[in-house]
């Protein structure tokens, strides 16, 4: 080798090993960096979820504290009494002055302590509670002066967070009050408690990393459902007369489900949304509204009510100016009602199925008209329930979660989020042939509705409650719920029944569903109550036929003693 190739050959290898070291050297810079990166934001998630968490404790600690020098001057010897009223017999004794909105407030205050602690259902007690009850007597006018409210923690509350469970969300406490609240503020409610919900809130289990999991008030080891779960198990436990959900799917009725308690989602735009917080902006197609969930159908109607009124209407113009037709929701006559006890692919455990069929036959022997309703394919909304929930095939929901840890209930849903993209193309393509889209749901459904003549639509609502984490692995079974979201009918649960032993042998064809609601004997089983659009009070009116029916029929067979049992949680 002669010299210059001697040199350029060393040269080379030279700047080969150096470019090499070089390469490797910036690599592991860069690999430090983001390391350190990602070692300072997970120590930054965890400081601000400690710090929230702190919060939360201290919210109960200063009420602990309120409550005790309380009960230093007033003994408190109507708790009972006052936990027993329906929102409306509780809101003619505060009207009537035969009850003070201390001791009301201070009674319910309690009882949620109390239930919080064995549900870990609720997020906070709003302090300013304290100060808003101090000035209550200038509301006394309002249709629920004095009454205490719960509220799920995504409704925007002036100097609250609302986190819905993401990290980022943490410390943005918001600038005003949402519509609703601002609207039951001047109509004498007093918002006292925040409620807990899944992460992210696309779900129907009751967990995230912040307040942890919410557990169903009938039986410990089951989920409260979801995403209004923390809403659904103070209520279901007696800590809340009245309170609001959010339903984009099934929030406000898959909880009420779950928990034996009532819950309504109004024809989208009927409350004013404004200022009800999720992770997702602008979704038109599936719409998602707040909704009142309570132990009865009359106080959601008196929620309905006390919202539906012209300062609404004044600080949200979008909503309309449509005032509660009380005279509609008092009515009697007979109606002409579809039913159906399950839908095509899609799981129907064999509570819900019977929990129908019951409540038909009771419908029947009241004199109303029942009429087979076959739903427009379940498979063929499939995909605008998704599409609609998830245009971007969940990639904003994933970019959401971004820094903040997953939580448990939400990991099926993720790794299908995750999905690469050629690989869900595959699964498209495999299941195209299934799914001929109609073109048009919404009034291929009001074509069959009107064909038929009907009134109203009764059918199952998923149910019982789930064990924990199975919510997020059976999206399967939401279109039971967001059918209706999709189509924007109202519709609302009441609970009608509980899990039987037959219902649980029944189990064991569904094996999708076996695991995931085994162990549910005695758990409440609800029917849902469909309306078209805007025709929300005949919804309301339809429920609340179903609960008296129940109701009825639940006394006769306990005075008949055969055994059946319609309904063992006793609301009054
Ligand atoms: C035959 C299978 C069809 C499956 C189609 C399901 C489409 C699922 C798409 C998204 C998942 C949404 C889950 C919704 C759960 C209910 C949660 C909810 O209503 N949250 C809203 C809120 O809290 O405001």
């Amino acid at each position: 080798m002669g010299f210059l190739e001697q040199f350029v050959h060393n040269g080379r290898a030279l700047l080969g090993h150096r470019s090499k070291a070089i390469l490797l050297s910036g690599a592991a810079c860069f690999g430090a960096v983001l390391l350190v990166q990602r070692v300072n934001s997970r120590r930054e998630q965890k400081k601000r979820i400690l710090e929230a968490q702190r919060r939360r404790e201290k919210s109960f600690q200063v009420a602990e504290r309120a409550l005790l020098e309380y009960k230093q001057s007033h003994p408190m010897t109507n708790a009972l009494y006052i936990l027993s009223l329906s929102l409306s017999e509780l809101t003619k004794q505060l009207q009537e002055s035969a009850l003070s909105p201390e001791e009301v407030f201070y009674t319910y205050l309690e009882k949620t302590l109390d239930v919080h602690q064995k549900l870990n259902c609720c997020t906070e007690i709003i302090l300013d509670s304290f100060e808003q009850l101090k000035t209550i007597g200038s509301c006394k006018r309002g249709i629920l002066y004095g009454v205490p409210l719960s509220l799920k923690e995504n409704l925007l509350l002036k100097n609250h967070d609302s986190s819905c469970g993401v990290v980022k969300y943490l410390n943005q406490p918001a600038d005003d009050d949402c519509v609703l609240v601002k609207v039951l503020k001047e109509q004498g409610a007093i918002p006292f408690v925040r409620t807990n919900f899944p992460q992210a809130l696309l779900n129907y289990d009751c967990s995230n990393p912040i307040y942890g999991q919410t557990l169903n008030p009938h039986n410990l080891q089951k989920t409260a459902g979801g995403s209004s779960g923390g809403e659904a198990a103070l209520i279901g436990a007696g800590g809340s007369v009245i309170g609001i959900g959010t339903d984009i799917g099934g929030s406000a009725r898959i909880p009420a489900s779950f928990c034996a308690i009532c819950g309504f989602k109004p024809t989208a735009g009927r409350l004013s949304s404004k200022g009800c917080k999720s992770i997702f902006r602008g979704q038109k197609t599936v719409l998602s509204t707040p909704g009142p969930m309570a132990r009865d159908v009359d106080s959601l109607a008196l929620f309905m009510k006390a919202e539906i009124c012209e300062q609404m209407v004044f600080l949200d113009p979008t909503t309309p100016l449509l005032p509660f037709d009380e005279g509609l929701y008092q009515s009697r006559n007979s109606l002409r009602i579809g039913y159906f006890d399950c839908i095509e692919q899609t799981p129907t455990s064999p509570s819900m199925t019977r929990g129908v069929q019951e409540v038909k036959a009771l419908l029947e022997q009241a004199g109303h008209t029942l009429v087979p309703f076959t739903p427009v394919r379940i498979l063929d909304m499939a995909e605008l329930m998704s599409k609609g929930a998830l245009a971007d095939g969940g990639a904003t929901f994933l970019q959401q979660l971004e820094g903040s840890p997953v939580d448990p209930v939400l990991h099926a849903q993720v790794a299908m989020y995750r999905l690469p993209i050629c690989l869900r193309k595959v699964l498209a393509f495999i299941l195209k042939p299934f799914v001929s889209f109609p073109s048009d749901c919404v009034n291929d459904t009001i074509a069959q509705w009107r064909r038929l003549n009907l009134d109203v639509v009764l059918c199952p609502i998923i149910g019982p409650a789930f064990n924990f984490c199975y919510c997020g692995k059976l999206m399967s079974m939401v279109p039971h719920s967001m059918t209706y979201n999709l189509l924007n009918f109202c519709a609302g649960v009441v609970p009608v029944s509980t899990v039987t032993e037959e219902d649980e042998r029944n189990l064991f064809v569904l094996i999708g569903l076996l695991q995931a609601i085994t162990g549910g004997v005695g758990l409440p089983v609800a029917v849902q109550c469909v309306a078209l659009p805007w025709h929300d009070e005949l919804c309301l009116r339809f429920m609340k036929e179903v609960e008296e029916l129940v109701k009825k029929a639940r006394k006769d067979e306990g005075a008949n003693a055969n055994g059946k049992v319609y309904l063992i949680y006793d609301f009054h």
